[in-house]
């Protein structure tokens, strides 16, 4: 496996965000790196590109493009899958979900990477169970859980509810790695997600996006003051 058993911190800054760059994102992963994790989630080729020169860590690559008529914007045709294969990336993660697509099934969008790519592995973000048993027939070589709660089937549920109960579903549901991503707040949190037993963990906003860390502490004393 290419992904290490361990944190993965996701290093991303869209165009409506204050951070949006990929020189402040490669010293993002820097920081990432000095701190212990152990692996980068990042999107766009530009950004990756970045990042690689910044740290020896492997990528979780990702595209994130809207497409008119489609609910998926993650790694979402065949072109967002070739901008991923020149970024270098180790991993390129897509939107593995039932969710309305632009171009390519899953299934052909799994065969054109292995085809063109066959050294790079590749994560399904999945929202439900269902979904990761198809990935998992699919031959993804990792499952996450990055879009449980962010699909129209799945809107408004968080993966920690329930003592993350979704996750416990989807550990029992297949065998390929589980990787837990999506609201993993505190490092309490991801000890208990290892304690269940995924494989890696996913850590984005809670470590690389300052502006809604200042929102919840300032939302803390909002009716104080
Ligand atoms: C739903 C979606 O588009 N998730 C994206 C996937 O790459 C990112 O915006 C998230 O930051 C990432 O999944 C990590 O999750 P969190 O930032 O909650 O730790």
């Amino acid at each position: 496996m290419k992904l290490p058993r361990n944190l993965i911190v996701s290093c991303q800054a869209l165009e409506d965000e204050p951070l949006h760059s990929s020189f402040i994102m490669s010293k993002m992963a820097l920081a990432a790196a000095q701190g212990g994790g152990k692996g980068i989630r990042a999107n766009s080729k530009e950004d990756i590109i970045e990042i690689k020169k910044e740290v020896d860590l492997p990528v979780i690559g990702i595209v994130k493009r809207d497409y008119e008529g489609s609910d998926v914007y993650i790694t979402a045709t065949s072109k967002e899958i070739d901008e991923l294969i020149e970024s270098g990336c180790e991993v390129i993660a897509m939107d593995a979900t039932i969710s309305q697509r632009p171009e390519k099934t899953l299934e052909e969008l799994v065969s054109y990477a292995r085809e063109k790519a066959p050294n790079v592995e590749l994560m399904a973000d999945i929202s439900t169970m269902e979904e990761a048993v198809i990935a998992e027939k699919l031959g993804f070589d990792y499952i996450g859980t990055t879009l449980h709660g962010y699909t129209k089937h799945t809107k408004g549920k968080k993966l920690y509810d329930d003592d993350f109960a979704f996750l416990k579903e989807i550990l029992r549901a297949v065998d390929k790695p589980v990787i837990a991503e999506g609201n993993i707040m505190t490092p309490q949190m991801l000890k208990r997600v290892f304690e269940l037993g995924v494989y890696a963990t996913v850590v984005g906003g809670a470590i690389t996006r300052p502006k809604d860390i200042t929102a919840r502490f300032a939302h803390e004393i909002k009716d104080m003051l």
